[in-house]
This record gives structure tokens, C-alpha cells and sequence, in this order.
């Protein structure tokens, strides 16, 4: 092979040739050292330029010492695993864990239903204009919220009174609101707003959201504050 790629290239790549308008640039020959195939014993048909040598070599120390043989016979190797039963399987039904190691039936974590959302509470569908952002154009409308002319002293008899859904007063932090017009936008429902309609919410509310600001959230609804009952 080496001797071929030699002679293509001494008889291929010369000289320049002279009055040629490309200057085609020298290629100095510079002779390989001598090889093997050199003797003229390779052919040029030789296939075995690609096989490397054994490893070890075989007169090497590695395979004198050696007792064990390094090519195995295919009846000294380990045998191969057991194949599974794929036979004996019945689509969709579950085969044994424990005695097959794997199954394509569905786990059976999954095969429970989930458990209903609770309805008791929770956030509900808001009418169309009553989302957050309508409350809040609503609040600085200037519309009337509170349904007094001024800011009362309100004791915890009076405060019972209000306690239907269009007459509703409820105390946070020692102040009373109207909450009433805020119904409708409550995004917990009409139905969890009038658990303290007519008492004190501030536990209720606390224990509810209470990152919610409430003092922000009704401002404008705000009716008075708070008293002890009067001593008669
Ligand atoms: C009048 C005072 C109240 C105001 C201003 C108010 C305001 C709000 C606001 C702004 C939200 C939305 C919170 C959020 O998305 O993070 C909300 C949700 C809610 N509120 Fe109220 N709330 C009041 C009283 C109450 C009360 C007394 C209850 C009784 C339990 C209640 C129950 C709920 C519930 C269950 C939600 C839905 C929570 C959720 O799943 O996100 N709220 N409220």
C-alpha cells in the first residue's frame, strides 16, 4: 500500500510544467525510510494494513505467566439472563411484582379517585363587573357605600342588628363596615360574607386571609367604630 501511494505520487506531482499561466508549486520528494514491504514480498492487493497486532504480544511476559485463558469459549461464559415470560402475560392485567420485577398495568397509586373538592369554601365564580378591579373603580366612583351621613359609635346591639344580605355591618380591628355593596364581589361568595354579618369579624377574617387588607378594601364603606355597650 505504501509502496503504491509512492509511485502515484512521484509519477502524479513532477515540475511545473514551463509556459504553464498557473505556477504549480514543487513537491520535494523526500524518501520514506526502508520498510518491510519494501523487499518486494507484499503484494499490492495486501488487505492486512488495517488489523492491529494481538495485545498482549503474544511472546509477551503477560501471556507466559498466565494460566487463564483470555479468549473464553462460548461455553465457559456466563449464561444469558432468563428471558421473561412474555407468553404467558395477559394484556392488562397486573402481573406478580414480586416474581416478575416488571408490569405494564397501570401503578396502583393511580388507579384511586382523587377526592371531590370540598364545596364548604373556597373561591367562587364572580358575576361579569364584579371582578376585584370593577369593586375598585366602584369604590372611587364616589358612589355612597355607607348608607349613614356620619361616622357613628356603634355598640355590639346595634351592629347585631345588621345582619341581612341588603343590611349587613361587620366589625374588623374596632371599626364597622358596611358590607353590603361588597356582596357581589366578594371572591369567596356571598355566602362565607355574611357569616359575620352582623358581629365582629376580625378572627373569622384573620383566620381566612389575612393577607387580604381589609381597611383598604372597604374604606369607602366605612360606618363607624366599635363601643362598648352603654351601661343604662
Ligand atoms: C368583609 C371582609 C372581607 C373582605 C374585604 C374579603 C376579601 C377577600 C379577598 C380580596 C379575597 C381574595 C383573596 C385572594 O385571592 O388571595 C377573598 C377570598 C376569600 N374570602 Fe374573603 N373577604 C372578607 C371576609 C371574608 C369572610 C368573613 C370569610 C369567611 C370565611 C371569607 C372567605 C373567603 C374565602 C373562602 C376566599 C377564597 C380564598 C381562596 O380560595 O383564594 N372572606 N376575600
Amino acid at each position: 500500500m505504501a509502496s503504491y501511494l509512492r509511485s502515484w505520487f512521484a509519477s502524479g506531482i513532477s515540475e511545473a510544467e514551463p509556459g504553464s499561466p498557473v505556477s504549480i508549486p514543487t513537491l520535494n520528494l523526500v524518501s520514506p525510510p526502508p520498510s518491510d514491504d519494501e523487499d518486494g514480498s507484499a503484494t499490492e492487493t495486501e488487505q492486512d494494513d488495517d488489523i492491529p497486532p494481538a495485545f498482549p504480544s503474544l511472546q509477551s511476559a503477560q501471556r507466559m505467566k498466565s494460566s487463564n485463558p483470555l479468549f473464553l469459549t462460548d461455553s465457559q461464559k456466563m449464561p444469558p439472563p432468563p428471558l421473561p415470560h412474555l407468553a404467558q402475560r395477559t394484556p392488562g392485567v397486573a402481573s406478580n411484582p414480586t416474581t416478575s420485577g416488571s408490569s405494564l398495568a397501570v401503578p396502583p397509586t393511580t388507579t384511586k379517585r382523587p377526592p371531590k373538592p370540598s364545596k364548604k369554601s373556597g373561591k367562587v365564580a364572580l358575576a361579569p363587573g364584579r371582578s376585584p378591579l370593577d369593586w375598585a373603580s366602584l369604590k372611587s366612583s364616589g358612589q355612597d357605600l355607607r348608607g349613614v351621613d356620619t361616622l357613628l359609635r356603634i355598640p355590639p346591639s346595634v351592629l347585631k342588628k345588621h345582619n341581612k344580605r341588603d343590611d349587613a355591618w361587620s366589625s374588623f380591628h374596632g371599626k364597622v363596615y358596611n358590607i353590603t355593596p361588597y356582596m357581589e364581589y366578594h371572591p369567596g361568595g356571598e355566602r362565607d360574607l355574611l357569616r359575620v354579618a352582623g358581629r365582629d369579624g376580625t378572627k373569622l377574617f384573620a383566620s381566612t386571609h389575612a393577607w387580604v387588607n381589609v381597611d383598604f378594601m372597604l374604606d369607602a364603606c366605612l360606618v363607624g367604630f366599635l363601643v362598648a355597650e352603654p351601661s343604662s
